[in-house]
């Protein structure tokens, strides 16, 4: 399956937000987008997701034109920064409710084996965000969107978080944002940045320094651990 995003054009009353986006998505490709705080990447993966109407979009799967807002069709998931789980349900019924599977998770996440009936709000943050990163990538849908999936976890969770989304890829389009860098780049396919409201392919890492998105010596280090 391909997923394209073309020719979105975001306003919030006058401010120009996006105009002139092109966003791809494959199965059994990680597409990762970058951009400085405030481009507009959540406000892009809500478009993609249907929740934020914008001026102007246009979205395709297999080259067709699709019209309906993606969340209406059962196509996607979506991971929003905000929390989206019910704050007092159960962990067990949280897996039951969206139909993921209990015993997957505790396989990936020993720590977690005897808090099947512990209620989601008395998990720390970046647990209930563990949690719902988990819940998102491993449903049904063929397309996956993740809005900082990494920011909130300890370094053991990203690496097996990333290692799920390895997995996953085979079956899924998954598009992936976040501002640990690093992780995004080593997992992702193809990169975007976002820019002045414009998506760039980023076919040679320096461009991420030609656009003012990373400094030389944080490129350097990414270059250097690449060799
Ligand atoms: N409802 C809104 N009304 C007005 N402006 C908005 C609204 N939502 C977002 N914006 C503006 O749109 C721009 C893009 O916001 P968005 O949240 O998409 O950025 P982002 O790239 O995800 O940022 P960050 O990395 O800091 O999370 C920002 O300038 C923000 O202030």
């Amino acid at each position: 399956m391909t997923l394209e995003i073309d020719n979105i054009e975001l306003y919030f009353k006058e401010k120009s937000i996006l105009n002139g986006i092109y966003i791809k998505g494959e199965t059994g490709k990680i597409t990762g987008i970058l951009g400085s705080n405030g481009c507009g990447k959540s406000c892009l993966m809500n478009i993609i997701f249907g929740s934020l109407k914008p001026k102007y979009k246009l979205v395709r799967i297999n080259n067709k034109p699709i019209v309906k807002a993606l969340y209406k069709t059962n196509l996607v998931s979506y991971l929003p920064q905000h929390h989206f789980i019910p704050k007092t349900y159960k962990l067990s019924t949280v897996f039951n409710l969206f139909n993921v599977n209990w015993y997957d998770f505790i396989a990936y996440f020993k720590d977690f084996k005897e808090r099947k009936n512990t209620r989601f709000n008395h998990l720390s943050g970046g647990e209930q965000r563990l949690v719902e990163i988990f819940i998102v990538l491993k449903s049904d849908r063929r397309i996956i969107l993740l809005d900082e999936p990494f920011s909130h976890l300890s370094p053991l969770y990203v690496e097996t978080i990333k290692a799920i989304i390895q997995v996953e890829k085979h079956r899924k389009a998954i598009i992936i944002t976040d501002h640990m860098y690093e992780h995004i780049i080593a997992i992702s396919e193809n990169i975007y940045l976002l820019k002045n409201g414009h998506s760039k392919l980023v076919t040679d890492l320096k461009l991420l320094e030609t656009y003012q998105y990373l400094s030389h010596s944080s490129l350097s280090n990414i270059v250097k651990k690449e060799v």
